[in-house]
């Protein structure tokens, strides 16, 4: 382990008394891996089977468990079909603890790489919308890929500033986490690297950071909404700070209680403004719980939820730059022509429960299945609004991968079913061509959704017993 810097030592020492010689020895204890399962795809007590191994659950996040010593999971072809999500298990509670009902509208404000997102977009269940943004540009494209590998549907995916995301949504989301950028104290263990970027001015530059991120973010959230806020960092003026600076300067906020487990922590008024309700906050600490440590705090906006259907319409957002963007992205999408509508229902058809081809936008001859959103949505920076299907071609169709990774052998009906241990899987994540016995597909010809252990991994094209290889090649191993 690298020497951790003095200063935070001293402050530790300062925050935790008697504590803090455990706090130190857990810096020698090994880093814990956990895997989530993605519930869209899998329900979590049918992942065990799936992997041989001692599997044990991580006993206050539902649908985690910790990753047996020595596996390598992150090569497994389950990982490739977007089964689960590689995340150490504190990381994992600020999504477990928001609560998400089907239909909902649901912002992640700081979302890169899509540790939290993703769980946001499997409990949606491809209902209701998830806004996932992030301000970087490089970052929101990763965040992008993962969303993609989960089969996410229903996503907006948004490159903005949370000032230009609250001029379009305000007071339009029911659920918000924000999981804010932070002096990362508690990646220690975890990433080396992370200690070489700490300096003891870092937690009060990004306690200022928090404080307007937030701010927007309560501008965003409906009366009766709910908005998370974590940290993986353990300095006071970020955490409870943060907090006290919320419960004063937005009176219609107030913290509320969140699910329990016995190696929680609660938050410290004292290191906060003294108000007695920042112990309903949760401390994540390493020496108590096997975990890297976190931060979160559960706001609930006072008032009640004024129904979709009558609430204002959200503003429309333009800017000098925006002003002089491409004419048709401030207005609706066309929808396919006849004879495009013909070809893709011809190609979805073959899904058990087909996407009706009139809720189908086109543009440029990508085909793409939107959620409905606001005026003004669209003149927002995004990478991707909604499922990306494929691409029309003259007078052919070709399915997408993110479209192969939302289906399973019981979704779409020509598939071809692999074993994670056959070694045709292997060679199929690096891009070859396979053989195929007579009678592994539903007709011996044309596209086949390849899957593994049911679950979509990509696409192949059938000609004389070969399946060429069309996984792309950004996705290979
Ligand atoms: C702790 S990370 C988020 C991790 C993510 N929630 C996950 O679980 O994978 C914080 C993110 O905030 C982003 N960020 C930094 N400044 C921001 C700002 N002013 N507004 C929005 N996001 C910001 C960073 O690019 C970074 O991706």
């Amino acid at each position: 382990m690298a020497q951790l810097p003095q200063e935070f030592l001293t402050r530790m020492q300062e925050m935790l008394g008697d504590e803090f010689d455990a706090f130190l020895t857990s810096y020698d204890a090994p880093r814990t891996a956990g895997l989530r399962v993605n519930t869209k795809k899998c329900r979590t007590e049918d992942f065990p089977p799936l992997v041989p191994g001692t599997w044990k659950k991580i006993p206050w996040i539902p649908n985690g468990y910790f990753v047996p010593d020595g596996m390598r999971m992150g090569q497994s072809p389950l990982y490739a079909a977007g089964v689960f999500y590689l995340q150490e298990p504190s990381a994992m509670t600020p999504a477990s603890r928001l609560p998400i009902e089907p239909g909902e509208r649901v912002l992640d404000l700081c979302a890169a790489p899509g540790g939290k997102a993703t769980e946001l977009n499997a409990r949606l269940a491809g209902t209701g919308l998830l806004v996932a943004n992030d301000i970087s540009n490089a970052r929101a494209k990763a965040l992008l890929r993962n969303l993609e590998l989960f089969g996410s549907e229903n996503v907006l995916v948004t490159n903005e500033t949370p000032a230009g995301l609250a001029d379009v949504f305000p007071g339009f989301f029911d659920k918000i986490l924000v999981d804010a950028p932070c002096s990362g104290e508690g990646m220690f263990r975890k990433d080396e690297a992370v200690i070489g970027t700490w300096t003891p001015e870092r937690p009060d530059f990004f306690a200022d950071l928090q404080r307007e991120i937030t701010s927007n973010a309560v501008k965003m959230l409906r009366p009766g909404g709910l908005m998370m806020y974590s940290t993986c960092t353990f300095a006071p003026q970020e955490d409870e700070g943060t907090v006290s600076f919320l419960l004063e300067n937005f009176p219609e906020m107030e913290l509320i209680e969140m699910e329990g487990y016995e190696g929680f922590s609660k938050g410290n008024p004292v290191w906060g403004n003294g108000d007695p309700e920042i112990e309903k906050t949760v401390r994540i600490w390493p020496h108590k719980m096997n975990g890297e440590g976190h931060y979160l705090a559960l706001f609930r906006k006072k008032g009640e939820a004024i129904p979709y259907e009558t609430e204002e319409k959200p503003i429309e957002k333009k800017n000098k730059k925006q002003k002089n963007r491409k004419k048709d992205r401030g207005t609706e999408a066309p929808g396919p022509s006849k004879a495009e509508k013909q070809i893709l229902s011809d190609f979805l058809s073959r899904m058990t429960a087909p996407i009706p081809v009139e809720e189908l936008e086109v543009r440029a001859g990508k085909v793409y299945h939107s959620p409905s959103l606001p005026d003004g949505v669209r003149n927002l920076h995004f990478l991707r609004n909604g499922l990306y299907l494929g691409e029309l071609k003259k007078d052919r169709f070709e399915p997408s991968q993110p479209f192969a990774v939302t289906l399973s052998a019981d979704k779409f009906k020509d598939y071809m079913n692999l074993k994670a241990d056959d070694e045709r899987t292997e060679k199929y994540l690096h891009g070859e061509t396979i053989s195929v016995e007579p009678g592994e597909t539903a007709s011996p010809s044309g596209w086949k959704l390849v899957c593994v252990d049911g679950f979509g991994l990509g696409w192949g094209k059938l000609v004389n017993g070969t399946l060429k290889n069309k996984y792309p090649v950004g996705w290979r191993k």
